[in-house]
């Protein structure tokens, strides 16, 4: 099992593709953190999943806070140490678009939008490495980033910045955590059938237009994620730091 005796956070872990790595982390032999906004259906799916989590032979414990807090990343860190002892794995995955228009962005859509995806995850990213730092063995931090941190979208122009943002993130922290073993790395996934663009890819036209824009023929699904951040999280990924990998089917490359 690849994530024997380590500890891992993901924060979105409740559904979607956070919840995918959840699992496949467990079933590599991780105990999971599984961070959350706390809103009563996401208590219920995480409880689920925890169930999941168990029966998959592994253990996992939840917090409910809001990923745009900057204390929630050390409310994360302190869950984890007191469930298991370590943080060993930090994989930062919550994230919002609330698709919108540019020229009448609300600024309240701007901030929470920046807020969820990259201020809250600046603060957590930092208290995941000073925990990793503090127990002298090292540690993997991924972030969730996007196949939009290289390409943009009319209506995204509040999220864009933000996956490049946590890209550059995990570029400059690989750069200032390598001294301490820690590594970090990004994983941009393509287009994946999530809850966070179900209304937009309802648009039949919309969806087979992105069908058509990626080689390998489908959609993403967020097991497609699972392999590329536990490869990452583990000790097998033990020289790759600063990295980035497209999760994405081929569609960033699909020029003509
Ligand atoms: N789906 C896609 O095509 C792509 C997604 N991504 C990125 O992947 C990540 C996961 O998205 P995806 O699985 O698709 O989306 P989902 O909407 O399915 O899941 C989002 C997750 O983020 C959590 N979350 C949202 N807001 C907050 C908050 N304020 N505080 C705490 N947790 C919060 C949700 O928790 P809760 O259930 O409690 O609301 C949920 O677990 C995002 O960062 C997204 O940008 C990147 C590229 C493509
Ligand atoms: C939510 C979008 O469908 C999704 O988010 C991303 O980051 C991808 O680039 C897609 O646009």
């Amino acid at each position: 099992m690849l994530l024997a005796d380590k500890t891992v956070i993901i924060t979105g872990a409740s559904r979607g593709i956070g919840r995918a790595i959840a699992l496949e982390c467990a079933r590599q032999g991780g105990k999971v953190v599984i961070g959350h906004s706390g809103s009563e259906p996401s208590k219920l799916q995480v409880a689920s999943l925890i169930q999941e989590i168990e029966q998959a032979g592994s253990r996992a414990v939840d917090v409910g806070a809001d990923a745009a807090d900057p204390d929630t990343g050390s409310k994360l860190v302190k869950a984890a140490v007191e469930a298991f002892g370590s943080v060993d794995v930090f994989v930062n995955n919550a994230g919002i678009c609330p698709f919108h228009a540019f020229l009448d962005m609300p600024r309240e859509v701007y901030y929470k939008t920046v807020d969820t995806n990259l201020n809250g995850a600046y603060f957590a990213v930092q208290a995941a490495a000073n925990q990793m730092k503090e127990q002298g063995r090292g540690g993997s931090i991924i972030a969730v980033s996007s196949i939009s941190a290289l390409v943009g979208g009319a209506m995204q122009t509040h999220y864009t910045p933000t996956k490049a943002g946590l890209l550059s993130l995990m570029q400059s922290c690989a750069i200032a955590l390598g001294l301490y073993g820690i590594r970090c790395n990004a994983v941009l996934p393509g287009t994946i059938e999530t809850d966070i663009n179900k209304d937009d890819l309802a648009d039949q036209e919309k969806r087979d237009y992105m069908i058509k824009r990626t080689p390998l023929g489908r959609l993403g699904e967020p097991d497609d994620l699972a392999g590329p951040v536990v490869f990452l999280a583990s000790d097998m990924a033990r020289y790759v730091t600063g990295a980035s990998l497209l999760v994405d089917g081929g569609m960033f490359v699909n020029l003509q």
